[in-house]
């Protein structure tokens, strides 16, 4: 585990911002379409955005269409479903890497175990299904083990846990090889990512932020990779709104 340390303000000239949604930018709640930004932080966001030359992603296992829902009218280059979605630009085409129907065995076989607890969350992301025990803690073990009957013996597709759930999606993506795919090209490329990320999914982005010479930070208290950590989403936001102030100031000396 790393020391817990405070990151150095977000350089829009030199950085390449990544940034996690749920957890990080959004606090958590128990009802996952009940998510909002805290008040006065979104105007910051699309600031650093326009002062970062664009090179501001959100990369999330959220649906990037539910991402422009909770952010609007604000709109993000973003990585989705944990980089089987991609936007390159803001104003750009969601491009995605699989097919929905992958997952239909999954659907119907996740039905007898949505029936006997019907108190489980369950979220279709279209490339992704969710399961969510956040208000019913008790059911963990019952949904990882529904997950993984549901899922059989099918290598294609991967089981991933989160902050109370199960996730089932596609192999072969996670949000490391997401934000390496989107530092190849502008407005991220020759740019120094950085990362700011609260669950064990934004481990692989941290992971390849750390291995880049990059800012990784880590929100919360979760074990991670990373070499900076910031207390909650109020502290990222400070985060964001103190560097804009140095960032500004310097620009006006
Ligand atoms: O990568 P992220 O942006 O952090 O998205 C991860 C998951 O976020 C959502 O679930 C989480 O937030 C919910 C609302 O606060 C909360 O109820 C849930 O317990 C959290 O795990 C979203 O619903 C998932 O699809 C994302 O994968």
């Amino acid at each position: 585990m790393t020391r817990p340390t405070t990151p150095p303000p977000i350089d829009p000239r030199r950085h390449a911002v990544f940034l996690d949604f749920d957890g990080t930018l959004a606090p958590l709640v128990d009802d996952p379409d009940a998510v909002a930004l805290p008040d006065g932080t979104l105007e910051p966001l699309m600031a650093l955005q326009e002062a970062c030359g664009g090179a501001l992603a959100i990369v999330s296992g959220r649906k990037i269409s539910d991402l422009d829902r909770f952010l609007s009218p604000m709109r993000f280059a973003a990585a989705g479903v944990h980089g089987l979605e991609r936007r390159g630009a803001p104003g750009g085409t969601v491009e995605r890497l699989m097919t929905a129907d992958e997952l239909d065995p999954v659907r119907e076989g996740l039905k007898p175990l949505l029936d006997e607890h019907p108190q489980l969350g369950f979220e279709d992301k279209g490339l992704a299904l969710v399961l969510h025990y956040r208000t019913v803690p008790h059911l963990e073990e019952a949904a990882r083990e529904g997950m993984r009957k549901a899922v059989g013996d099918r290598d294609d597709l991967l089981v991933m846990e989160g902050d109370m759930i199960v996730e089932i999606h596609p192999a072969g993506m996670d949000k490391g090889r997401a934000l390496e795919a989107m530092l190849g090209s502008a407005p991220f490329e020759g740019r120094v990512p950085l990362y700011a990320g609260d669950d064990t999914t934004d481990e692989y982005a941290l992971k390849v932020v750390r291995e880049r010479g990059g800012v990784a930070v880590k929100v919360g208290e979760k074990e991670s990779v990373a070499e900076f950590r910031l207390s909650d989403v109020r502290a990222v936001h400070d985060w964001i709104a103190a560097s804009l102030e140095s960032f500004r100031s310097n620009e006006d000396h």
